[in-house]
């Protein structure tokens, strides 16, 4: 049976269908192409693309029963859940976009799930991406964070998780629906084989940033506040190399498939570098020079955020393989070069 993955076009996605073809099993990508890119599923993953909305549930129905053209393998068995917005600042400009899509498209592929498994007997698991933002700015002594901190999401784009997690938790006790949840860090880095990477348009994470500067094709890298309550003044994130994200979403799907129930964890590495380590870190590894502004704190930043992932390692036998800071930059910095030269 097939494995359904919604936002597989996407930066996560992609690799995540990587790791599963690797492990044998047969997937489809459903994808609106809004953020992800048609030439990775169809070139370098070479896999089944379904362009379409996720909130389309005629289309949802037909794929649960096996009644679609582009199913590789029979009905859907179980979905990872990739598709989202995720621009932070644009979910606070314009909310009704985010819940649409975040909350209100998943509620729709919820209701078919449920659906299907009263028609069918059998419950049909799911695997969510979450975020560490729905912690909003957690106390200093709440790091690093476990599952148990309390969730407090400051912005549209964290409470649309926040509640789709809800959703799961209640459909999980009202119908016996299998989730996992997991609440990501910062996904970074790329496929060592530099075929997939992130591409996002418009771009606004850290690490991608700082490497087109370095490579010139962006002016200089904005520094967003140098006064935080950390060592060198900048904000500390916990950078997740996306190949492990990918590693975590096939052991999950597998104790899914194998016991049910519902679950919930962070994925992160447990160690914290500043803004300013990772610009220092870049600049070591690709040998080049780079333009620092010094700019505003941006809004709704929080000044430190680092998992205590320990329940995804005990519980899935999960361990970061390449996070390390040195190999999250070499590998993205091998995608930007084979992509842009
Ligand atoms: N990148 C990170 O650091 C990070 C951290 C925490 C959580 N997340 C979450 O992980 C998931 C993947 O993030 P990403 O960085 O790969 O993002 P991405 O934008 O690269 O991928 C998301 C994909 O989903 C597709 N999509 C969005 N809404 C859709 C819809 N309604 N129907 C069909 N397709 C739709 C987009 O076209 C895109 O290809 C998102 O849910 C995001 O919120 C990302
Ligand atoms: O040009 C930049 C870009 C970022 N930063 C700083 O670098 C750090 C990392 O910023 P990112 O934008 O790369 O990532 P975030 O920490 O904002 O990530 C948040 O938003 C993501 C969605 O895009 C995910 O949901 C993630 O889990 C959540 O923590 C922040 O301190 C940010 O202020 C800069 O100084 N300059």
């Amino acid at each position: 049976m097939t494995i359904l993955v919604t936002g597989g076009a996407g930066y996560i996605g992609s690799h995540t269908v990587r790791a599963l073809q690797q492990a044998g099993q047969p997937v489809l990508v459903l994808d609106n192409l809004v953020y992800g890119h048609r030439a990775i599923a169809e070139q370098v993953l070479q896999v089944p693309l379904l362009v379409g909305q996720l909130g389309d549930r005629p289309l949802l129905d037909a794929l649960l029963q096996g009644d679609h053209p582009l199913l590789p393998a029979g009905p859907v068995r179980a979905v990872l859940h990739f598709a989202a917005y995720a621009y932070v600042g644009e979910s606070v400009t314009d909310p009704a976009r985010y819940y649409r899509n975040n909350l209100g498209d998943t509620l729709v592929l919820l209701e078919a799930l449920h659906a299907e498994a009263q028609r069918c007997g059998r419950p049909i698991p799911l695997v969510f991406s979450s975020t560490c933002a729905t912690y909003g700015i957690p106390a200093p002594d709440q790091i690093p964070i476990s599952e148990r901190c309390p969730q407090a999401p400051i912005n549209p784009y964290g409470r649309s998780k926040w509640m789709v997690e809800q959703l799961l938790a209640d459909f999980g006790a009202a119908y016996g629906q299998p989730s996992v949840i997991f609440r990501y860090f910062n996904a970074a880095g790329a496929d060592p084989a530099a075929d997939l990477g992130e591409d996002h348009d418009p771009e606004t994470h850290l690490i991608p940033l700082v490497l087109e500067a370095l490579a010139g094709r962006r002016e200089a890298i904005q520094v967003f506040g140098r006064d935080y309550p950390t060592p060198d003044g900048t904000c500390i994130r916990d950078y997740i190399h996306v190949g492990d994200l990918a590693a975590a979403h096939v052991l999950g799907l597998e104790r899914l498939l194998e016991r049910g129930g519902q679950h919930i964890y962070n994925l992160g590495t447990g160690s914290g570098y500043s803004v300013q380590q990772v610009i220092d870190a870049a600049r070591a590894h690709t040998g080049r020079e780079l333009r620092v502004i010094e700019a505003p704190r941006r809004p709704g930043d929080p000044a430190e955020l680092v998992a205590d992932a320990a329940k995804a390692m005990a519980e899935l036998g999960w361990k970061p393989q390449r996070s390390e800071l040195a190999t999250v930059l070499a590998d993205a910095w091998g995608w930007h070069q084979r992509r842009w030269g």
